[in-house]
């Protein structure tokens, strides 16, 4: 028997109003999501990645079909403290500006009543987890970090109450290349030492292809297909084979340009 997924979603509709009319933003959605896996949600702006993520935390409310975590029907659960039991990281870190690095992290276990004290000793246990040096960052303001650094305080804050789920979008796609595959491999490393579940949305395929388990493709609305990488770059559907190219295209000029691995 198949074990219970971790995140399921069910015939999941969620249309919009707009100004020319309904937006079907997510149409008929099941995808289920083991514990443990690392899935990649990509897809063309507008394709209905931010709202797929944001219903499964209540932050949308879908109209149709139904989303369960580790079993349990979400709209059966209270909103906030199922945010608690998910972690979320945005792009840009989304940190509260006029707070220092530790009252960004510690803000969830001040909210639920940890005691100071040991909302300290977690902000240095989660500054040591995201590899920034707990005296030169604990006490710096948001706008006095680089844009790496401000994503792995994000990180920290999204760990800080010790979720089992982790909804990530867009993490890395304002920083540089170099930074971004950092950060990237970085977070894999945590998500496998602390297993994490871990939802990211990148617009970025070759990125999706290197850290995640599996990927799932939406356009316009629909998930057009979820598979692992290998899975998707055998894919005949068309609009996958087309989100191949460029990844492909690349692998064959950086394999012409680089000498062999182990060659030396
Ligand atoms: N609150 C809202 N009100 C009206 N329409 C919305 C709302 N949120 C999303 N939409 C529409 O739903 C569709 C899907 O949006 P969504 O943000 O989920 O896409 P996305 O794939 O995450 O896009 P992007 O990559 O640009 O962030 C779009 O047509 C968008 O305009």
């Amino acid at each position: 028997m198949q074990p219970t997924p971790l995140i399921s979603y069910d015939r999941v509709h969620k249309t919009f109003a707009g100004p020319a009319g309904a937006v079907a933003a997510v149409d008929d959605v099941s995808l289920d999501i083991a514990e443990g896996e690392f899935l990649a949600i990509v897809g063309s702006s507008g394709s209905g990645k931010t709202t797929l993520l944001r219903l499964a935390n209540r932050l949308i409310e879908p109209d149709g079909g139904s989303i369960r975590i580790a079993g349990e029907d979400i709209s059966r659960l209270e909103p906030v403290a199922l945010r608690r039991r998910i972690g979320t990281v945005f792009q840009n870190g989304a940190l509260f500006p006029h707070m220092t690095v530790a009252a960004n992290i510690g803000i969830t276990p001040r909210l639920l009543g940890t005691a100071p004290k040991a909302v300290a000793a977690r902000v240095d246990e989660l500054l040591d987890l995201v590899q920034l040096d707990r005296a030169a960052h604990r006490d710096r303001l948001p706008d006095a970090l680089s844009g790496g650094q401000r994503q792995r305080v994000g990180v920290a804050r999204a760990l800080a109450a010790g979720p089992r789920i982790v909804l990530m979008d867009e993490p890395f796609g304002a920083l540089d290349p170099l930074t971004r595959d950092t950060l990237g491999s970085d977070y894999r490393a945590l998500h496998a030492q602390l297993g994490l579940t871990t939802v990211m949305i990148t617009h970025d395929i070759t990125e999706a292809l290197l850290l995640a388990d599996r990927i799932a493709v939406m356009r316009s609305g629909h998930l057009v297909e979820a598979g692992t990488p290998a899975a998707l770059a055998a894919s005949r559907e068309p609009y996958v084979a087309e989100l191949m190219t460029t990844p492909r295209r690349q692998a064959a000029r950086l394999a012409a340009l680089l000498p062999e691995s182990g060659a030396a």
